[in-house]
């Protein structure tokens, strides 16, 4: 299901937190005064004086071999126009975003005031002493052929005008592989192309290369078809003028085209011009953020119809994310004077072969499970799929040292593989995996704070993206006249309010006198107590009228999890216990008892233990446990080293195939080599730990808020283990995000709950 993008969502998402997108962080230590000293000055001169004497130990020394400047005048804003500068830079800043996720590159985006391509030329130029690339962006046709063509004559540094060749590369394998699927061959087809800017221009220039005829093009700017008697058009845009004057308009231009190359703007042709078309007609809507016709109306107009977008919300995504990253990435990994047509053109004929290649399963798991192959609604690769860069950027680079403009080689291609797929790092897919798994199987979630704007808000993600039923606990009117400030489109969630109701208290209150009459809880107050909201949610669980409960944005925790205790209670034998995934610059650790059991005992310890292990493998790990202390393997005396070391023990004999050590300190259970060196009879030895099991609450606790403040740790929880049935309690305020994401764990835990009593 394609999900909308909504305007205030677009807003908040980039105002949120740190307005914006982007942040520079430091490499290197500066903690001390002699830190300082190194890093700046005198330390900072020395580097100075050997680049002095030579520039190439910038790179050395320097961020330039791994910095890229995205730079934009802002005259031809995605479809958005002359839009200026200042609001060019969130798409400038975008695409720093992507370069770093995707291929690990720094990016300084550069807005720059300035139309005039000779001075554009001249302020370009001179950053060069920065970057080790530069990604010109939309800036508009005809300028920007001039002012490419002169900064790749004038610097020895990359230089790339994405727009165009980005757009080029992938259209061009997307269109060598639409081709192959409908029979037909370059050299015969007709094309028409709607728009004659920097793209159109570009791409329409790659596929003559690629074996398209001159008089088989028919291009349009606004004016109209670009003819030969026109007196009007660039060099560039003569090169496409066509000899027939006769045609009137696009769609007189449309009849028994085979493909169509719309690079304009928003909507501007529609079904006729689609019906027009020859067989199996190949229609690439390319203009962001609109494309030149809806998806679904050019769908809806043809069944032989092969359709492109440059949206990500449809398939066949034709958008230079899937060609820039890793573009740059190759050629700076060989150090590349120049993105030449040979790199252009490895990147084209690697994206269209990995087209064809068999999907792994990740990449369907990450698109809601759907089986892709090769086909009509699969000409290439999806933006999210990690084997993009050890293929592009590979054969980028060695195209670039064939072609002779690599100022260093690669010879371990495979080693070369092996650090680029670091570079995209594996574990930030963690939620995306809990997403896609929760999405396979929704299952009804009750809100018992739905009288709030930030848990509608989620609720609206939520049924957006398929996640979960939610069903809404709260005041009607007041439910409902919030969806209406916030323009939410909730119509046909079910909203529960009553939970006030005689009827319904009376019965929830007797199933909860029930299980607490020997606790001291009488009848009338078990009914009372159902107008507590998490009374009532726990109770719907509890009677299988919703699969999980969401609850503790506004309620402190112990108010939260108590009714959640006194309902469901934990399963059989079992404790209950807080778990905290922490996402990390080194990986995903599962952290516990952050949240429940303030000092446990040793046999506590030990369910603690062994909840996590479960909680671990439900996300898909193999935990490797270090039940943590101040002390290694007895080195210290004390309570807690103790404690640590006796529920490892009995752990170990109770589930001798788990990999649990301890006691041991945090820092060698992470450290292989000092464990290697150290304790080399270690359990963990091998590959350290990734769950941690903490010797207290309060231990657990500062540890995982430290490293989210300090460390800049992403936290996902907290994540309750052994409950009967799901219940997952937020934090106080928790974002809009982080609701979410605890809606999609809960959904998850519902699948494993039941697949657990399904065995
Ligand atoms: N999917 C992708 O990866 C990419 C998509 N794009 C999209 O392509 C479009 C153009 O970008 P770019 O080439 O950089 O911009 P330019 O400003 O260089 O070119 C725009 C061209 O489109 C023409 N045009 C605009 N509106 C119409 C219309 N209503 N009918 C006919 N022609 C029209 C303009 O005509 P005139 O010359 O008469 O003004 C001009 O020739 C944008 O929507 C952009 O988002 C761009 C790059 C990558
Ligand atoms: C994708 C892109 O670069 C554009 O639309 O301008
Ligand atoms: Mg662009």
């Amino acid at each position: 299901m394609p999900k909308k993008v909504r305007r205030q969502d677009a807003l908040n998402y980039h105002m949120q937190g740190t307005p914006g997108k982007i942040e520079v962080v430091p490499t290197k230590m500066l903690s001390s005064q002699s830190d300082l000293a190194l890093a700046y000055s005198p330390g900072v001169a020395e580097p100075c004086k050997e680049i002095e004497k030579d520039k190439e130990n910038a790179y050395k020394y320097t961020a330039k071999g791994n910095l890229v400047g995205v730079i934009s005048n802002g005259t031809a804003v995605l479809g958005l126009g002359d839009i200026g500068p200042d609001a060019s830079k969130p798409v400038m800043e975008g695409k720093g975003v992507l370069f770093k996720k995707f291929a690990g590159i720094d990016v300084f985006d550069i807005e720059i005031q300035e139309k005039d391509p000779k001075k554009l030329i001249q302020i370009i130029k001179s950053l060069e002493p920065t970057f080790g690339g530069i990604n010109l962006e939309d800036i508009k046709a005809p300028e920007c052929f001039e002012v490419e063509t002169a900064l790749k004559e004038q610097m020895n540094i990359p230089v790339m005008h994405d727009d165009q060749h980005g757009t080029a590369i992938i259209s061009s394998a997307a269109l060598l592989n639409a081709l192959e699927l409908v029979d037909k061959k370059i050299e015969n087809v007709k094309i028409v192309v709607l728009g004659a800017g920097a793209a159109a221009i570009s791409c329409t220039k790659l596929y003559h290369s690629l074996g398209a005829k001159l008089e088989n093009i028919y291009m349009f700017d606004r004016k109209g078809l670009l003819t030969k008697d026109r007196d009007d058009l660039s060099e560039t845009g003569k090169m496409f003028a066509s000899a027939n004057t006769e045609i009137k308009d696009v769609l007189d231009a449309m009849k028994d085209a085979d493909v169509f190359l719309g690079l304009s703007a928003g909507n501007v042709i529609n079904k006729k011009h689609i019906k027009a078309m020859a067989d199996n007609p190949i229609v690439f809507a390319l203009a962001n953020p609109d494309p030149e016709i809806p998806y679904a109306e050019a769908m809806a107009a043809r069944k032989d119809i092969i359709m492109a977008t440059g949206r990500s919300d449809h398939p066949n995504q034709v958008n230079n994310v899937i060609g820039f990253p890793y573009i740059f990435r190759g050629a700076l990994d060989v150090r590349a004077t120049a993105i030449n047509e040979e790199m252009k053109l490895a990147a084209a004929y690697a994206i269209a072969e990995l087209a064809k290649q068999p999907v792994p399963e990740l990449i369907n798991k990450a698109y809601d499970d759907q089986k892709i192959v090769f086909g009509r609604e699969y000409l290439i690769p999806k933006p999210l799929d990690p084997r993009l860069i050890t293929t592009i950027s590979p054969a980028v680079a060695n195209a670039a040292m064939k072609s002779g403009v690599a100022k260093t080689n690669i010879r371990d291609w495979a080693q070369y593989d092996v650090d680029l797929q670091k570079r995209i790092g594996v574990d930030q897919k963690l939620m995306n995996r809990i997403l896609t798994k929760a999405k396979k199987d929704p299952k009804r979630v009750v809100f018992s704070e739905a009288d709030n704007a930030n848990i509608l808000k989620a609720v609206q993600m939520v049924i957006d993206e398929g996640i979960a039923v939610p069903i809404l606990l709260g005041n009607r009117e007041k439910i409902e006249s919030l969806i209406e400030t916030h323009q939410l489109d909730l119509g046909g969630v079910t909203i529960i309010d009553n939970f006030l109701n005689d009827e319904k208290r009376q019965e929830y209150g007797k199933v909860l006198y029930e299980k607490r009459k020997r606790k001291g809880v009488t009848q009338y107050e078990a009914v009372k107590l159902m107008r507590d909201r998490n009374y009532f949610g726990s109770m719907m669980v509890e009677l299988g009228e919703a699969d999980a409960m969401i609850s503790g944005l506004t309620k402190d925790y112990p108010k939260t999890i108590r009714p959640a205790l006194e309902i469901i209670g934990a399963e059989e034998g079992k404790r209950v216990a807080g778990m905290y995934i922490l996402l990390t610059k080194k990986g995903t650790f599962f952290f516990s008892d952050t949240t429940v059991n303030t000092n446990p005992t040793v046999d506590e310890l030990v369910e603690i233990i062994g909840l996590t292990a479960r909680g671990a493998k439900v996300f898909g790990f193999e935990p490797r446990m270090a039940v943590l202390s101040y002390s290694n393997f007895g080195s210290s005396k004390g309570e807690i080293p103790e404690k640590t070391a006796k529920a490892r023990e009995i752990a170990k004999k109770r589930w001798p195939d788990l990999i649990i050590d301890g006691d041991i300190q945090a820092n060698i259970a992470v450290n292989e080599e000092l464990l290697k060196e150290t304790y080399p009879f270690s359990e963990l030895a091998d590959k350290g730990a990734n769950t941690f099991i903490f010797p207290s609450l309060a231990s657990g606790n500062i540890a995982y808020k430290l490293l989210m403040e300090l460390g800049n740790a992403e936290a996902i929880g907290p994540i309750l283990l052994g409950m009967n049935k799901p219940v997952h309690i937020l934090q106080l305020g928790s974002s809009i995000r982080e609701i979410v994401n605890m809606v999609a764990i809960s959904v998850v835990d519902s699948q494993d709950h039941q697949n657990r009593s399904n065995l």
